[in-house]
Order: structure tokens, then C-alpha cells, then sequence
């Protein structure tokens, strides 16, 4: 079981009187992207400026690799990379040298470094022309091998796709998941795309007023389906007769269901899908389609959050 790189626990921020972050708790783990999802204002940043050390928490603890972020301040950062706000890059010089200012200011890198950062983002070819004649995406693939420089074991990105188009949005996706994969990264990127983060990430972080509403792992990165996992199936019958109603209420008492004129949507155990079925024919039901309905991530964020949407 691998350890977790960050521990968030009751991590709150009082400014003013206004409770601005309040009571969250989260963990990232290595090679493992979590979306840091919520409307504007929620708190993203406000978090993130604590997990970076730019701001004191109120109360609740920050413990990076095992080092508490206010009583081991430098050794934590020591395995953090961030771009929390737009990095910093002279557009004058090449993209090597300014890695190699950056290099410059830190005592225990060896040089090599830059090169390995430099192929870990993908810049072999355009490293040694001017930061100015960069896209935006190479820009954020230089901020991210500045951020890289030091071997951080977590990656913190703040909003990092502003500006980009698709193209330029898809292509960071892709060196963020090998990041992760390859490099063991623990990554935590915010946003208020929800479609965005539901490709990118492994598991999203729902925040809304400060408070953590849910948690969300990402069905490709689910684990493997056993007979306990429970799924939303529609059942298309002839119709939804009484008979039916009583058999359900009778069979499964517990479970969600939801009835319309070609049959029932039911939230129920794997396992007992073929179950019902057959207590459906035997009752002289016939069963003509059963469909396992896969909720959206949107459905389910907006049933979380009460039907806000994220924009
Ligand atoms: N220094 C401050 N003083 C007072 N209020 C603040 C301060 N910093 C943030 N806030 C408030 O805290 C709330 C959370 O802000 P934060 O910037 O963390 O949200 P966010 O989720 O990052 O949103 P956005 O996507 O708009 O940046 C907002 O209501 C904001 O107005």
C-alpha cells in the first residue's frame, strides 16, 4: 500500500471573521492526478496557497512527506513543485537558460538535472531558441520543468489551462499523465472544468463555500467491479404495473427505484441484477432490455452540489 504523499486534515482558513476554507481533509498518493474541482470562490486557491506555504492555515495540518508544513516548512517544500501563479520566465533568454537561473538559485541540484527535466516535458528540440518565440503550452511545459528542477515527489497546479486552446490543453494532459505514470508523481491540479478534469484525473476533489462536498474516483481508474459493487440499471419490461411496484417493494424495500412507463431504473448490487430478473419472469414479467445506466460526472456534481453547475 503505497504512502501518502499528502495529508490534509481539517485544513481551515479564518480571514476577517469569514470562514474562507473550512474543515477539509484530503490525501494525494503517488502517480495519482486529483482534480481540485469547484465554482470560482469556492477556495482553490486559498488551499493551495497553504499547501505551498504562501499562507498560514488557521487550524488543521499540511504534512508533506512526512515533514508538518508549519514546523518543517523547508524540508516539506523541499518536495513540492508549484505553478500557482503564471511562471516566471524571461522571454528574452532561451528556455535553457532560464532553467539555469533557476538552477543557479538552488544549492544541491546537479546540472544534469536541466536535461532530465527538459525531456520530461517534452522540449529537446526548442530548448535553446528564445522563452518568446514559445506557444503558451511550451511556456507552461518550461514553468513545469522549472517546477520539476528539484525532484519534488508532488506537483501543484493552480488553473494551469487558462489560455490554452484544445489542442494545447490535450497535449498537457498527456505530459501530465506521463508525469504521474512514469515519475510517480503525485499531482493536484485545479480548475473549474469539470469536463476537463473528468479526462485528466484519476480522482477529483469537490469544493463548494469552502467545505469539501464529495469525492469522486474516475470510473476508468476504478477498481475492478465485484459482486457488492452497486450499479444503476433500467430494466424495459412491457409496463410497470402494479404487479411490479408490489414485487419491488416487497423483493428490495431498500433500494432506489424509480419507475416510468417502460419499466424501472434500480440501484441495486451486481449481484442480484440476474436475481431479479428471473424473480421478474417467473412473476410473468417479460423482461425485454436490462441496461446498466452509467451516471455522468456532471449528473453527479450537480446532485452534489444541490443543481449548481461549476461555471
Ligand atoms: N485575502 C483575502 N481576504 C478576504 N477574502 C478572501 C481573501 N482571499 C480569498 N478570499 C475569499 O475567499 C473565497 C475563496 O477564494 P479563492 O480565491 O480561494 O477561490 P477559488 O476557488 O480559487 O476561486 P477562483 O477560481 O475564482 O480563483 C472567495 O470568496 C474570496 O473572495
Amino acid at each position: 500500500m503505497k504512502q501518502a504523499v499528502v495529508k490534509i486534515e481539517n485544513l481551515t482558513k479564518v480571514i476577517k471573521d469569514k470562514t474562507i476554507i473550512d474543515q477539509c481533509s484530503f490525501e494525494l498518493y503517488p502517480g495519482e492526478i486529483v482534480g481540485f474541482l469547484g465554482p470560482n470562490g469556492a477556495g482553490k486557491t486559498t488551499t493551495i496557497r497553504m499547501l505551498v506555504g504562501l499562507m498560514k492555515p488557521t487550524s488543521g495540518d499540511i504534512v508533506i512527506q512526512n515533514h508538518h508544513i508549519e514546523r518543517e516548512l523547508e524540508m516539506a517544500l523541499r518536495h513540492v513543485g508549484a505553478i500557482v501563479e503564471n511562471p516566471e520566465l524571461y522571454k528574452h533568454l532561451t528556455g535553457y537558460q532560464n532553467l539555469e537561473l533557476f538552477w543557479r538559485m538552488s544549492d544541491d541540484i546537479p546540472l544534469e538535472r536541466i536535461d532530465e527535466v527538459v525531456k520530461m516535458v517534452r522540449l529537446e528540440g526548442k530548448i535553446h531558441e528564445k522563452v518568446k518565440t514559445y506557444s503558451l503550452g511550451m511556456r507552461q511545459r518550461l514553468g513545469l520543468a522549472q517546477a520539476l528542477l528539484h525532484k519534488p515527489s508532488v506537483l501543484i497546479l493552480d488553473e494551469l489551462n487558462n489560455g490554452l486552446d484544445p489542442a494545447g490543453i490535450k497535449e498537457l494532459r498527456s505530459h501530465l499523465q506521463e508525469l504521474a505514470d512514469q515519475h510517480d508523481l503525485a499531482i493536484l491540479v485545479s480548475s473549474h472544468l469539470l469536463s476537463e478534469m473528468e479526462l485528466l484525473c484519476d480522482q477529483i476533489v469537490i469544493i463548494q463555500n469552502g467545505k469539501i462536498i464529495g469525492t469522486k474516483q474516475i470510473s476508468s481508474h476504478e477498481e475492478e467491479e465485484t459482486e457488492g459493487t452497486t450499479r444503476k440499471v433500467r430494466f424495459k419490461l412491457s409496463s410497470a404495473a402494479e404487479e411490479v411496484r408490489d414485487l419491488l417493494s416487497h423483493t428490495y424495500p431498500d433500494y432506489a427505484v424509480e419507475f416510468d412507463q417502460n419499466g424501472f431504473v434500480i440501484t441495486l448490487p451486481v449481484v442480484e441484477i440476474p436475481k431479479l430478473n428471473k424473480r421478474l419472469v417467473q412473476n410473468d414479467i417479460d423482461v425485454f432490455e436490462i441496461q446498466i445506466v452509467e451516471e455522468s460526472l456532471e449528473d453527479q456534481f450537480l446532485q452534489m452540489t444541490g443543481g449548481r453547475t461549476v461555471e
